[in-house]
Parts: structure tokens; sequence; C-alpha cells
């Protein structure tokens, strides 16, 4: 099977900051990557590249097929959230919905679906900056999904939204994951590992592959390891 995306030896300078050093990384249909890292280990760094919108130092990155420093062709196949708010804050939800769709020359066809997946007939006619987080999040991944995408990248998808919100958008991921696309989700938080198939552990510039559940377990023993030093230099 062939990866939908292959990252080698990637590496990533901002300003002098060494951010990405020397990653590599394959993922394929059915899967959901779950991006883990602390704030500033260069999760954001990472899906910018993987989404094109930014160019990197060194190493090669293949998106379904492209080379990406050759080719843009993977974007029409690419859905994207990113972690600043990117929706037009003045037009309604309807409007973004239709003017996203014109954007990524997708029909309006898929719009109906999508209001009704994510739950958004109530409020079509908002401005998506009056939107509470978390249905301005659905709105978000309603927006990615439009041009149906095999691949969806993710920042901070479900931080810090309603419960609801986050059942409903991870009601939504997996449904996208298990109908064949794949996504890297990136977040700080370890509990949404669990909602993953696989966790990419970013320290230090390079990524350590783990199940949901090791990940978990290695969080927890850096926890105690931590606890018993403060516990030693407290005695
Ligand atoms: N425009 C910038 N100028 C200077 N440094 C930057 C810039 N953008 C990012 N950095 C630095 O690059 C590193 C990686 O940042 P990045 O945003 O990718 O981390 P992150 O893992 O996404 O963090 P968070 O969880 O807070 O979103 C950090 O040390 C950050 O301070």
């Amino acid at each position: 099977m062939t990866p939908l995306i292959k990252v080698i030896d990637l590496k990533q300078t901002i300003g002098k900051q060494k951010v990405l050093d020397g990653l590599s990384l394959e993922l394929y249909s059915g899967e959901c990557l779950g991006l883990f890292g602390a704030r500033g280990a260069g999760k954001t760094a990472l899906l910018h590249i993987l989404s094109g919108i930014d160019r990197f130092k060194s190493g090669s990155v293949e998106i379904l097929g492209c080379d990406i420093r050759k080719s843009e062709a993977f974007k029409k196949q690419l859905g994207l959230v990113t972690q600043e708010r990117s929706l037009f804050r003045d037009l309604k939800v309807y409007e973004n919905l239709e003017f996203i769709a014109v954007l990524k020359n997708t029909g309006l066809d898929s719009i109906p679906d999508l209001v009704k997946r994510f739950e958004l007939t109530d409020y079509l006619g908002e401005p998506a900056g009056r939107l509470n987080a978390g249905v301005y999040q659905r709105l978000s991944m309603a927006c990615a999904l439009l041009n149906e995408p095999r691949l969806l990248i993710a920042d901070d998808l479900i931080n810090d939204i309603d419960p609801y919100a986050q059942r409903l958008i991870l009601k939504e991921l997996n449904r996208f994951v298990t109908s064949g696309g794949a996504c890297v989700w990136g977040f700080s938080r370890i509990e949404f590992c669990a909602a993953t198939s696989r966790v990419g552990w970013l320290e230090k510039g390079s990524l350590t592959f783990y199940t949901p559940q090791e990940a978990q377990e290695q969080w927890e023993s850096q926890l105690l390891s931590i606890e018993q030093q403060s516990g030693g230099e407290n005695a």
C-alpha cells in the first residue's frame, strides 16, 4: 500500500532555532495519527509543512504521491483545520460554506449533508465571528471536508471546546478515517491520544511512535519520575 504521507529526514529551522531535526514519517489510509507534544515542540511547524503552507529546510516530503517541492496538486485532496481561527468572521455560517466551496473549486452539493452531520442548521444565518468556540470548530471541520479530501490536517481540533462539540467532531473524524481517509491531528493534551490510532510524540525535533496506550504509559512514567525527582529534592 502506498503511504498518503511519506516524510524522510525532515529538518526545519525557525530563526536560529532547530525545530524539526531529521524526522521521518509514513501515514496510510485509515489512520489517524495523533501528533502529540508540549507547547512549542514544533507541531504547528510540522503541520504547516505537511499542508504546503511553509517551506522547509531539507529532507523530502511526499503527500498523496506528490513531491510537495515540485507540485501543489495534493492540495486539491487536502482538508485543513488550522490552530488560528481562519474562517471569514463577518460571513454567515452558510456564506462561509458557500464561499470556501467556491475557493476550493468544488460544487455546493456536499453542503446540506455537512450542515446536517455537524448540526449547523440552527446557526446558518449567524456570522462566524459570533459563534461559540464549539460551533465554530464544527463549522471549521465541515469546511475542511467540503472538497471530500483524502487527507485531513488538523491543529488543536477540539481544544477548549464543549464536550458535545468534541464528541460530534470526533465522531465525524472517525467516520472520515474509517471510510478510507487519513488524518494528522496535532495536540498537547495526553487524553486526546485515546481518540487516535497511533501517536507520534514530538520532542526535541524528533518523532517517536507509540500506540495510544503506550503514549499514556510513557506520559505517566515521565510524571512519576518528575514527582520522584522533586520528592528527592524536597527531602
Ligand atoms: N514566527 C515565529 N517566530 C519565532 N519563533 C517561532 C515562530 N513560530 C514558531 N516559533 C517557535 O518555533 C517553535 C515551534 O513552534 P510551534 O508553534 O510549531 O510549536 P507547537 O508544538 O505547535 O506549540 P503549541 O502547542 O503552543 O501550538 C517554538 O519554540 C516557537 O516559539
